[in-house]
Formats: structure tokens, sequence, C-alpha cells
């Protein structure tokens, strides 16, 4: 009788690759939100928000104004909470843990989760000191390492180039999409996670708004990017997942193709096809 060792060790192996894809699969997610409610006030802004955003994706947060796209953008670095009216309830786990307990210790978040806002916002300093300035609160002083940190976060933000000759020239002398570019990498130096953008290409010029989309799409190689636009197009052609926002409500969040192409809700259908917003 012939044995089947070699089928028996296909199951097993199979097996073996099942728990690998489920552990896998596991540690992609980076944000879970379950049942978020925030309300500004009287005001309910963000009503029983449940998403899971995917790791080295970009995941697309699109709807018309004042539906709560930054709102919810801004509870995931928990910048919100600076409006002293917030209210919220439900969880947010970041990496399994929930932000929203009070526990948590919100600078620690913030070293892990870099943001970059819709109008260009270089600090009046250098381009080097505007690069170097997380670094340096994080206490590091060696001149050689900063060095080092500034060039990488530029090349990584695909600005060196044009700026390597210019260090130490103020920042506010660059173009709106440099200036942009340089806030990207004033968030790489940082080493974060994940990056929360919200609108960074509506104060640009074309060409520039290209360079960042090309730019979001190698960032995440090496990160989670979540941006919030109103550019259908720009949604279309840079994310993995779309997220569809109405009146603080998600009505329909897929992968980007199935929400352009086919999707299931008639509202989203009228909103990416430009009947409304
Ligand atoms: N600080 C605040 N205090 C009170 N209400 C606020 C505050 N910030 C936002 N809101 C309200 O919460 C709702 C959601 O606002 P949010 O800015 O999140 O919308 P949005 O979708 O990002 O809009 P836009 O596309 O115009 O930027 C709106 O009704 C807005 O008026």
């Amino acid at each position: 009788m012939v044995k089947k060792p070699v089928e028996q060790f296909e199951v097993n192996e199979n097996k073996e690759a099942d728990l690998q894809v489920v552990s896998k699969n596991a540690a992609k997610t980076v944000y879970e939100t379950k049942g978020l409610n925030l309300w500004y006030g009287e005001k309910h802004a963000l009503k029983n928000i449940d998403l899971e955003i995917n790791q080295n994706e970009v995941t697309a947060i699109i709807g018309p104004s004042g539906c709560g796209k930054s709102t919810y953008l801004k509870t995931l670095n928990r910048m919100v909470e600076l409006v002293p009216t917030v209210k919220t309830t439900g969880e947010i786990l970041y990496r399994e843990r929930n932000i929203l307990d009070k526990k948590y210790e919100v600078e620690e978040l913030r070293t892990r989760v870099g943001m970059v806002f819709q109008k260009p916002n270089p600090f009046p300093k250098s381009i080097y000191d505007n690069i170097a300035y997380g670094p340096r609160i994080h206490g590091i002083k060696n001149r050689k390492l900063l060095d080092e940190i500034v060039e990488k976060s530029l090349r990584g933000a695909a600005i060196w180039d044009e700026v390597k000759d210019r260090l130490h020239d103020n920042a506010y002398g660059l173009s709106g999409g440099q200036q942009q570019r340089i806030c990207i990498a004033r968030c790489l130096a940082i080493e974060p996670d994940v990056i929360l953008m919200d609108e960074p290409t509506s104060a640009l010029d074309p060409i520039s708004t290209l360079k960042v989309e090309e730019l979001v799409q190698e960032l995440k190689k090496d990160y989670s990017i979540i941006i919030v636009t109103h550019n259908m197009q720009q949604a279309a052609r840079i994310s993995d997942k779309t997220a569809f926002f109405l009146n603080g409500e998600v009505i329909e969040y897929d992968d980007t193709n199935k929400i352009f192409s086919n999707p299931k809700d008639q509202r989203t259908e009228d909103y990416v096809s430009g009947r409304f917003g």
C-alpha cells in the first residue's frame, strides 16, 4: 500500500499557511472604530461610526461639506478634544488599544500618528530646522544623526533634490507645493506609523497636486495613510478603500473601485456621480 506522506505534509503546510494568513490579517488593522458618536455641544457630528482601517493602504474619506470628514480624522489623533464642548462615546482602537480611554497618553499617540493639513503650515524657520524640530523635541542632539534624519525625510517626501542646496533658507521662501512636501517630510521625521491628511492638495496647483498624489502612493509602502478629500478623482486615483460620509454617518465603506464603479447605496451613487455635494 502506498502511503501519502506528501499529501499529509501538504495539508499541514496549508493549515500553517492559513494560520499565518489569520495572524497577518489581524496585524493589518491599524484602526478600528466601534460605535463612535461625537457631539460639539448639542450638534451630533458623528453618528455610530464603525470603520476598520488597514495598514499600508490609503483610505479616503469623502462626502459633502459638513458631513464630519475632518471631525472623524481629528478623532484619530485626538486633536478634536481641543474643542472644549466635544463629547464622545464608543471606541477607537489604535493597534488594539482604545485611544479614547483617558489613560491613553495623547503624547504617545501623536508620536505614532502624524498629520498634514489643508494649508501648508511650515514653521517660520529654516528648511533644516523644520524637519529637525520633532527629532530634537524627542531629545536627538547629535548633529550627524540629525543631518541623516533631515536628508532621509526630505528624500522620503520627494523634495530633497529641490532643496538640498538651500537647507538653511527659510521654508516660507518655497512654493506652496514645496511647503506641503516639507510638511510631509516634517511628519516623516518622527517616523510615524500613520499619516492623517486633511485635504492636503486643496491649496495646490495641478502639478504640485500630482507630485503629492504620487508621493502618497509611494509612502503607503511604509505607512498607513488616511486622507480626507473633496476631490473624487483624487480618491479614485490614489486610495485603496473609500468611506462615504453623509450627515455624520458612514453610508458606505468598501474598496475604492467598488465605491466608484458599483456602489451599493443610492446615496453613494448620487454623490460619486456628482448629483449632489
Ligand atoms: N468646533 C466646532 N464647534 C461646533 N461645531 C463644529 C465644530 N467643528 C465642526 N463642527 C460642525 O460639525 C459638523 C462636521 O464638521 P466637519 O468639519 O467635520 O465637516 P467636513 O465634512 O470636514 O466639512 P468640510 O468638507 O466643509 O471641511 C458640521 O456641521 C460643523 O459645522
